[in-house]
Formats: structure tokens, sequence, C-alpha cells
């Protein structure tokens, strides 16, 4: 249910309002009761054990699936039963745990045609903002080769450069650094970091826990599906539920 209280809050520069979000494939209750709020051009990273229902969060956001109970309310509009790629044109933009790229077309034309349809350019202005965005990415050297034969640094460069040639403004990451050696995640980190400060409102999920420590302002934890807790990086990571839960450390 949506309350006139979320739609003012939004008003006031919060982005996003998730609300009781739940969802549960047959007995399997993935996201239980779920509730946070997103500030305009705010990190919040999200972490919690494998199997937490982290992804499926993102995708009930995406709207690659949909939810039983809840709300969610994008910048002033209640997203309801809306599909994803009607989600992308609001401005959600999304990467995948394994990238997802049209593995015979080339680099640039993945990029085309996220530019095309999610950011509705036209040819002309795609063709100018995926090249600017080749070079944002570090992908300038390989817009002819087909996506397919990439290394993975390249394949996850790729799987952020096409969820910004949607440009959105709300970005989920989901596992980005996953993989990757420590200078690999490093340089991903940093473009993270000019995205964000460009204004895009991130979420971010991972495990790999410096990297997204880098740039995360707020973190919020999944277990079983529930929030057990969300507030400043140090304070959650010196939660005594999350390190027991989470870290598997003994309080
Ligand atoms: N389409 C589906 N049908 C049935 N069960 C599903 C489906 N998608 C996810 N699940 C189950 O929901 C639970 C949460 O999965 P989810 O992928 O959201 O967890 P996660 O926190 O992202 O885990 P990981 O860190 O391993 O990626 C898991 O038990 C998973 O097996």
């Amino acid at each position: 249910m949506v309350k006139d209280s979320d739609v003012q809050r939004q008003a006031d520069g919060v982005i996003l309002s998730v609300r009781n979000l739940s969802k549960s494939f047959g007995a399997l209750r993935v996201v239980q009761d779920v509730s946070f709020e997103l500030g305009k051009g705010e990190v919040l990273g999200v972490l919690g054990p494998n199997g937490a229902g982290k992804t499926s969060l993102f995708n009930l956001i995406s709207g690659d699936i949909g939810f039983d109970t809840g709300s969610i309310v994008l910048d002033g509009t209640a997203l309801d039963r809306e599909p994803s790629y009607k989600r992308a044109m609001r401005g959600i933009g999304r990467t995948y745990q394994i990238p997802r790229p049209y593995a015979k077309m080339t680099t640039f034309e993945n990029l085309l045609v996220a530019s095309r349809f999610a950011a509705g350019r036209s040819e002309r202005e795609a063709y100018q903002s995926c090249a600017a965005l080749l070079e944002d990415c570090g992908l300038a050297g390989k817009a002819n080769l087909p996506a397919g034969g990439l290394t993975l640094l390249d394949r996850k460069r790729l799987e952020l450069a096409r969820a910004l040639a949607g440009e959105p403004k709300l970005l989920l990451l989901d596992e980005i650094a996953g993989g990757l050696t420590e200078a690999e995640a490093g340089q991903l980190v940093s473009l993270i970091g000019h995205v964000r400060d460009k204004g895009v409102t991130i979420i971010w999920i991972e495990h790999v826990l410096h990297a997204l420590m880098a740039v995360a302002e707020r973190l919020l934890v999944l277990s079983f599906g529930q929030k057990i807790v969300e507030g400043r990086p140090q304070e959650v990571m010196d939660d005594p539920q999350v390190r027991r839960i989470y870290m598997g450390i003994e309080a």
C-alpha cells in the first residue's frame, strides 16, 4: 500500500521507497517484509549470506519478478506490477551477477541497443553517448570486438556500461566485483565512484567488502529474506548480529 507520506518524502529528496516488500516461491519466503528508503545520489550497499534474498530484492525492484505484497515507489511513482522494460525506461538500470552481453554483437553494438531502447535515444544521439561511455568505462580499444570474447574485467565493464547507456537515475549493481583481482576490483570501484559523482543513485550488492566499503555510505544486511540491520558502514560491520550471521564470527 503506497502512503501519501511516502510520496511526500520523495518530494523531499528520496528517490526510492520500498515498503513491507515480500515475495515467496512456494513455501520459500525469499524476501520478507523488507522496508528501506534511498536518498537521491546515495550509495547503499547490500550484504548477506548466500541465498539471503539479495538478488531477489533486486529482481523485485527491477521488475524481473513481481512482488506478492508491499510497495515500491520510484521518484513519486508507485511501480506496482509494471514490467521490467517500463521500469528501465523510468530510470532503473541494473547489472547481473553473470554478465549477459549479446555475445555475437560487438561491445559498441551492445551499448547502442541499451541506449536506443532503455534511454530512447535517436541513432545519432546513441552513437555519441555510447562513444563517450566506451571511453569512460575503459572499453574504447574494445569497441569493435565481439562481446563474447572479452575478458572477465571487460565483461564487467561492459555490463556496467550497458546499464549506464540506459541513463539510469537508480543503478542496481549485483556483485560486479566478484571474481576480479584486487587491482581489477580497484579499477571498477573508481569507475563506480565516477558514476556516483555524476549524481546516479546506487544500490550495490557485493561480497567483496573492501570494494563496497570504499563507496557505500550506508549498508543494509539481509538474512533469510529479512532486513536484520541498516546503518552507517562501520556501525553495521560492528553489529554483533552481523558479525555472527554474516561473517560467522561469535560476538
Ligand atoms: N525463481 C526462483 N524460484 C525458486 N526459488 C528461487 C528463485 N530465485 C531465487 N530462489 C531462491 O531464493 C533464495 C534467495 O536467492 P537469491 O538469489 O535472492 O539470494 P542471494 O542473497 O542473492 O544469494 P547469492 O549471494 O548466493 O547470490 C534462494 O534460496 C534461492 O534458491
